[in-house]
């Protein structure tokens, strides 16, 4: 399908930490595009924590977006660099190398998955990061460290946060927020998702974020059975499709 009137949009959806609703998140916000007869596809460029599988390693992330990309893409095309070990993936890449010496996750595999997905003409491209917004990738050569980031600042990318609601997630949403503006980059929305399900003075909390992050909210989700839940807490209109 695809409208001539949508423009060609990708997202970085980061969050303030791991396990915090990213892929949940990116699931809902795939669902409800697709409802809307966008056509999608999702990219997990860095996934730790696979399962070891006939047809090679697989991680449930990339599995979830895999399943909700509307243009049919193949396993590796979703998540070109897994690892098995459910640890930091720069690490993960460590272990592997046969002398333990200090190892980088290739920046460029990263960018040519995301060329390849481009190449698909997505309406939207929902790329799903690993843990945090500063997740590094090892040290170079010249000793320098390397993040994940620099490749969302390199393509200029919308960002959408994800904040696990969880007493200390003030500090680390502004932070990350700090962070993100610091790179240069705007932040397209920010999610509120209730990882604590008897967070006290939730409501609070999300109050004190909006004016604390000056982002444009795209809703607060409650504990639920399923990302296609989700579709009634989300408003996908401050995202700018
Ligand atoms: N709103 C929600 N309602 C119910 N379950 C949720 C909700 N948000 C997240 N979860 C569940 O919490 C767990 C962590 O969420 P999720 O896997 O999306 O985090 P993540 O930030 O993507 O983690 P990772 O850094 O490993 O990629 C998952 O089991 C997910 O299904
Ligand atoms: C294994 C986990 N679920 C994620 N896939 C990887 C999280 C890496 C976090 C790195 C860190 O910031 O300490
Ligand atoms: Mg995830």
């Amino acid at each position: 399908m695809g409208h001539l009137s949508v423009k060609r949009r990708a997202f970085f959806v980061t969050g303030t930490d791991t396990e915090v609703g990213k892929t949940f998140v990116s699931e809902a916000l795939l669902i409800l595009l697709n409802k809307k007869g966008l056509l999608t596809a999702a990219y997990k460029p860095i996934a730790a924590g696979c399962e070891l599988t006939p047809q090679g390693l697989r991680n449930e992330d990339a599995l979830a977006l895999q399943k909700h990309s509307s243009i049919d893409l193949s396993y590796d095309e979703v998540n070109p660099i897994a690892f098995e070990a459910a640890i930091a993936p720069h690490l993960a890449a460590q272990k592997l190398s046969t002398d333990n010496t200090a190892q980088l996750i290739a920046i460029d595999t990263v960018r040519e998955g995301f060329v390849c997905l481009l190449q698909k003409k997505p309406d939207v491209l929902i790329v799903e990061g690993a843990g945090g917004w500063r997740l590094p990738l090892g040290i170079d050569f010249e000793g320098n460290p390397r993040y994940l980031s620099e490749f969302v600042v390199e393509r200029n990318l919308s960002v959408i946060l994800v904040v696990g609601m969880r007493l200390g997630c003030l500090n680390h949403a502004v932070l990350t927020a700090e962070c993100i503006r610091n790179d240069g980059l705007k932040i397209a929305g920010w999610v509120a998702n209730q990882v604590d399900p008897n967070m006290p003075y939730l409501d609070d909390n999300i109050a004190s974020l909006k004016t604390l992050l000056d982002v444009p909210f795209i809703g607060s989700l409650p504990r639920l059975e399923t990302p296609a839940d989700a579709g009634a807490y989300l408003d996908l209109s401050v995202l700018d499709l």
